[in-house]
């Protein structure tokens, strides 16, 4: 349920202003839910790597060519929006609000709890800021998901665009990006996350969203969509290139089955729909790529929530369109994106003259974002809410 489509609106990216510290930074973004990146050098409460301090005092407060130093990650997290208080008392506890400042439709309830303000950030502008600085500076960032088989992909910095961004959130936009700033909004579809899981809660009468996604996992679709099969007598229609598994029409066979909605199993609900917006999803974005002769299409949003079925979905809906000819892929941080933007931007704005950099030792690949230069590298574990190490250099 979100609190944040509403009239008032202006965009759903949102940052703290930081005017004492960039010590600790947060952002945030909000819809269905809310994310937060924040940084934590090692001198924050929220520190808990050994190595890093270790660097950290090895460099003491100055780097090599005497610019002060701030070493620490990039941490992600999440809340669903009726969770605000969650929210709020997390970033209390993590003392995050300290270095904060910025406001909008949360902003009494930030003023009040937390003493800070909010900015508003461009949400196109920081998806794209977002999903280049991961494509071009986190070490597999982007995989492949078809037959179960996840394969990284070996993204070049330098041949990264162009691309089609396509992000499944509450709503699904499509933005073909051309370079760091360089992108345009071409498509987009009102059939996204939040229709999953608002049409789901209806009609499963799941409670959270993870229930619903963890019933599709049993269900079985073809119990309630028409398949071609079901059409032709159990055959392939060869002719025009239909096997007769291909869902004729998704959620047909619920015309003709003299049913009523307790008569179907809520796992068959959830994976027929699971499939629809996932199948309508990765048509539509195809037909995009087309249109502007991209190869690569990368998929993120809190939608997808790495989740296998609705990855292999979507993979097999570019695949089959497209012949083959395009590809689809997926970001480990799929729902992190404006966030991250919305933190880099942040960067750009408030905190002059500084420049977030690699741990130069382990990762060789720089990226110019908003005219700083950013490095970073992965902590290891392989799901989302993963930690970026992150090196932090005033001028
Ligand atoms: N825990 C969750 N609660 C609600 N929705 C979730 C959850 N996890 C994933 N989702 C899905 O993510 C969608 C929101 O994606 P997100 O990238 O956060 O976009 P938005 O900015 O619109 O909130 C929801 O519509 C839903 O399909
Ligand atoms: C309006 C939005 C950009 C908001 O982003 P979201 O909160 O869904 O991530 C998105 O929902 C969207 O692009 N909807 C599709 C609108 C359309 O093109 O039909």
């Amino acid at each position: 349920m979100s609190l944040l489509h509403t009239p008032f609106r202006v965009s759903n990216n949102l940052h703290f202003r930081d005017s004492r510290t960039y010590y600790n930074l947060l952002c945030w973004l909000t819809g269905s839910l809310i994310k937060l990146v924040y940084f934590c050098t090692y001198d924050d409460s929220c520190r808990d790597d050994d190595e890093l301090r270790s660097q950290n005092e090895s460099l003491g407060s100055k780097s090599d060519n005497s610019r002060p130093v701030l070493r620490g990650k990039l941490h992600f997290a999440k809340f669903e929006t009726s969770k605000i208080n969650d929210c709020l008392e997390f970033i209390h506890s993590m003392k995050l609000h300290l270095g904060g400042g910025g406001a909008y439709k949360f902003a009494d309830l930030f003023k009040e709890k937390l003493s800070v303000s909010l900015d508003k950030e461009d949400e196109m502008e920081c998806l794209v800021t977002g999903a280049n600085f991961l494509l071009k500076a986190v070490h597999q960032e982007a995989f492949t998901y078809l037959d179960g088989q996840k394969e990284f992909a070996q993204i070049d910095p330098n041949d990264l665009y162009p691309y089609l961004l396509v992000n499944i959130g509450s709503g699904v936009s499509m933005i073909k990006v051309d370079g760091d700033g360089k992108f345009e909004r071409v498509s987009g579809t009102s059939l996204g996350g939040g229709t999953f899981w608002g049409l789901g809660r209806l009609l499963t009468k799941c409670k959270n969203f993870d229930e619903l996604l963890e019933l599709s996992h049993q269900g079985n679709n073809r119990v309630i969509d028409m398949l071609v099969g079901d059409i032709y007598g159990g055959t392939d229609y060869a002719k025009i290139g239909l096997s007769a598994t291909t869902i004729a029409s998704s959620f047909g066979k619920a015309i003709s089955d003299n049913k009523e909605l307790v008569d179907y199993k809520p796992e068959d609900i959830s994976r027929s729909l699971l499939r629809m917006i996932s199948n309508n999803i990765g048509q539509i974005s195809y037909l995009n790529a087309l249109r502007f002769g991209l190869k690569r299409i990368f998929f993120a949003g809190f939608f997808i929530r790495g989740h296998a079925y609705t990855m292999d979905t979507i993979s097999v809906a570019v695949n089959f369109w497209s012949k083959g000819e395009a590809e689809a892929m997926f970001l480990r941080h799929e729902g992190f994106l404006g966030a991250l933007g919305a933190f880099m931007s942040y960067e750009k704005q408030c905190l002059d003259g500084l420049t977030v950099n690699k741990i130069p030792q382990r990762f060789p690949i720089s990226v110019s974002s908003a005219g700083n230069k950013i490095y970073c590298s992965m902590n290891g574990k392989s799901n989302g809410n993963e930690s970026i190490e992150c090196t932090v250099y005033g001028t």
